[in-house]
């Protein structure tokens, strides 16, 4: 997988031609997250570093085709089985491409959208680091909704801003808490900023999306390690803690989400200062409402390494990635760079996905439910 040219093929790959193939990209919570699982607010960005390609090729009889590394069934040895569970868990990403041809054909019944009959098989890759917090399962979610959209020409017939909530449905159905940040993100590329108020999510099934200008961004640097975590299991107390109402995660989960309102007036105003001290406070937040435990010694450290040469320093979603901004320009990041690979964290400088929106997905756009900052 070539990152060259790689948006090139994202929007070219509609085409009517037989085999159908589509790019997710792997995704930073900026700020904001994870108030988006909780009516909240957040800043996402699509990333170019990392990636997931379905492909969808029309055949005979309708097959799901296992990943020959992500969905291993054959091994050397019991221990190599046993290493592989204890590492990666039990799923690849087979489940994911199911649930998705699942909650696909349910909402075009539902919506009375007709689906032509004919089969086709589906396969997927990925890039995206396993387990991360980068969103490496919404992207295969969402490259294989891409290709579902454009195997039944239905694209016109199921507006963008309800594209993200289906694909957050798949992973539902498979009992994963997840939130809406990493499917907007995915689904309109770029830089946005998203408002899950409980009054659009309840009226509308969807929040208020604002694509903001991908040049407002300062340098930003991805750092990860190789740490797989379940966002699922990470999510699952906190959450319930929430639907108990519980005071303290409660309240905290409203300052994370206030947190993105100012950090959508910082970015506007580029005044990366004021970015930095909410990217903080942002982790601050999270760390107390989640425990260190449930965090992880690994991500934990990763946010450490960063802010001991004065970087500002997140997770970008529930764990295994950090994304790092240094207020002190080059010679910061070099100090930042150095502390990473001493202590073997890998370091990428993130480079942002411009908008994927077609001119059909376009013209599905509701007014209410998008914005342009
Ligand atoms: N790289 C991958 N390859 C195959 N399946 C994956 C991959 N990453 C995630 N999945 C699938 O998605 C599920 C949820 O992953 P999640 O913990 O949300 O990871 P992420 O932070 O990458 O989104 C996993 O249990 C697995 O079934
Ligand atoms: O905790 C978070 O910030 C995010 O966790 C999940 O993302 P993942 O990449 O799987 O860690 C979740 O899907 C997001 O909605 C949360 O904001
Ligand atoms: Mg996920």
């Amino acid at each position: 997988m070539e990152a060259n040219g790689l948006i090139e093929d994202e929007r070219s790959s509609s085409s009517s031609s037989a085999v159908i193939e589509h790019k997710a990209f792997a995704r930073i919570g900026l700020v904001g997250n994870p108030s988006d699982v909780y009516y909240g607010r957040t800043i996402s960005l699509n990333i170019q570093n990392f990636w997931a390609c379905v492909t969808l090729q029309p055949s005979s009889d309708l097959l799901i085709l296992p990943h020959p590394t992500h969905d291993l069934v054959q091994f050397n040895s019991l221990s190599q089985l046993v290493n592989r569970l204890e590492n990666e868990g039990y799923y690849g990403g087979v489940r994911l491409l199911m649930a998705t041809c699942k909650v696909f054909k349910n909402y075009c019944k539902e919506q009375g959208i007709h689906l032509h009959n004919n089969n086709f098989s589906l396969s997927y890759d990925t890039n995206i680091p396993r387990q991360a917090g980068l969103s490496g399962s919404s992207a295969i979610v969402c490259a294989t909704f891409s290709c579902l959209l454009d195997f039944y020409k239905v694209r016109d017939k199921i507006p963008v801003e309800m594209r993200p909530q289906l694909i957050l449905n798949a992973e539902k159905e498979l009992g994963i808490v997840a939130g809406l940040q990493d499917r907007v993100a995915q689904v309109y590329g770029g830089l946005l900023y998203m408002d899950f108020n409980k009054e659009s999510m309840n009226k509308h099934g969807h929040g208020i999306y604002t694509q903001l200008d991908t040049s407002l961004l300062p340098p930003l640097h991805l750092i990860y390690a190789e740490n797989p975590s379940d966002s699922g299991k990470v999510h699952s107390a906190v959450r319930q803690r929430w639907l108990d109402g519980d005071k303290f995660i409660v309240s905290s989960m409203e300052e994370v989400a206030n947190l993105a309102l100012e950090g959508k007036k910082a970015l506007l105003e580029k005044d990366y200062a004021k970015l930095a001290i909410l990217m903080n406070q942002n982790f601050d937040l999270r760390r107390r409402m989640f425990g260190d435990a449930a965090l992880g010694a690994l991500n934990i450290e990763m946010v450490e390494v960063a802010r001991s040469v004065g970087a500002a320093a997140k997770f970008t979603g529930s764990g295994g990635a950090v994304v790092a901004f240094c207020p002190d320009g080059p010679s910061q990041v070099e100090l930042l760079t150095d502390a990473c690979k001493k202590v073997g964290f890998s370091i990428v400088p993130v480079k942002v996905v411009p908008s994927l929106l077609n001119e059909i997905d376009i013209r599905t756009l509701s007014k209410s439910a998008n914005t342009q900052a």
